[in-house]
């Protein structure tokens, strides 16, 4: 068969459930060999667009393709080809690892010598270890988590799906599922379409990055590229107060591109950082009552992108970004 060159291909995907349409017209495109991040907030619609493309649920309007065969036609000829690993692992806690492995290996047709040796090379892959024999009642979140992603790679699928794969985890654990995601996609050239809403993990793992808020796909590019849409440089000012009024004089500065405002926080996107931010520190000392409490310059990062494009930030709860969830802020924002 000829080698294909796109794994994935959405072409105007709906799917509603009831009244409330979590996916609405999203069309993309994933090469082979590519890792694709898909990023949104919670209740974005990641989910939904990944149950579509993985054939578990059915489109309500428009065509996808993965592996180079229809998910609403051809879904057993889709299912051959790809593997899963979503955010709640269908484990069975009686059952030790090595006994799911065997069946999952036997439910793709697998001889059960075959299945072994896979297995084999799957322990050394995912490092679970002595843990594979016993009961996965006894494994901990993150041994659970990189047990279902070995199943997801039992068949050695095409293109693999992962919903979220270090939500909640440790960093330890995060850190091994983030090198394994790296390595499959090196050494195997296997695709990777990983949702997720943690920026440093689109940032760290994906050639290509695609932004869904509201289940609309907002932006789309490799991280670099990305960034570059915001400027050169960020300078972020927090006031205390007076945040309208500086907004007024700092918008009328020659380098500044556009400002998003988060509470009391104005984030500038500048074209040259280091020659704005005199001005802008001038400037502010002209507003009466802005009581500047902060004002750094840095390089865009994907939250500042997300902020231009949605009008909200994917918010840190923790200082890591991960672990126990991010929250979703109201902003405003206006372009100069
Ligand atoms: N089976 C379902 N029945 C009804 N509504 C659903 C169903 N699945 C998802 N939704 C709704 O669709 C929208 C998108 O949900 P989805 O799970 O796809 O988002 P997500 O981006 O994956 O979020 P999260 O990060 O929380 O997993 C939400 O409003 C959700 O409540």
């Amino acid at each position: 068969m000829e080698e294909l060159e796109t794994a994935i291909s959405a072409d105007g995907i709906v799917r509603s459930f009831g009244s409330n349409t979590a996916v609405d017209g999203v069309s993309l495109s994933v090469a082979r060999g590519e890792v694709y991040g898909f990023l949104g907030p919670n209740g974005a619609g990641k989910t939904t667009l990944t149950r579509v493309l993985c054939t578990l649920i059915t489109p309500s309007a428009g065509h996808a393709q993965v592996a180079g065969y229809d998910v609403a036609r051809e879904p057993d000829k889709v299912r051959l080809r790809i593997g899963v690993a979503l955010q709640d692992a269908a484990l069975d806690d009686r059952q030790s690892g090595t006994e799911m492995l065997a069946l999952q290996g036997r439910f793709y047709g697998l001889s059960a010598v075959a299945t072994r040796t896979r297995v084999a090379e799957l322990t050394d892959l995912i490092d679970i270890g002595d843990a594979l024999g016993q009961r996965i009642g006894t494994y901990s979140g993150g041994m659970k988590r990189r047990l279902d992603l070995a199943l997801a790679l039992v068949h050695d699928p095409e293109v693999l799906f992962l919903d979220e794969p270090t939500t909640g985890l440790d960093p330890v654990s995060r850190a091994r599922v983030w090198q394994e995601v790296r390595r499959l996609n090196v050494e195997l050239g296997m695709t990777v379409f990983l949702t997720t809403q943690y920026l440093e993990e689109a940032d760290e793992l994906a050639g290509r990055i695609g932004i869904i808020n509201k289940g609309k796909l907002v932006a789309e590019g490799t991280p670099s590229e990305l960034k570059r849409t915001i400027g050169t440089d960020v300078i972020i000012v927090r006031l205390g107060s007076a945040v309208n009024d500086a907004q007024t004089a700092l918008e009328k500065l020659e380098h500044v591109q556009r400002i998003d405002i988060s509470g009391t926080t104005l984030t500038l996107s500048v074209t040259d950082g280091p020659g704005s931010i005199s001005p802008v520190a001038v400037t502010l000392a002209s507003v009466p009552n802005a009581d500047v409490r902060e004002l750094t310059l840095r390089q865009p990062s994907l939250d500042d992108v997300f902020l231009s494009v949605t009008g909200e930030h994917i918010r840190r709860s923790d200082n890591s970004n991960i672990g126990t969830g991010s929250t979703v802020g109201q902003t405003e924002t206006r372009t100069t």
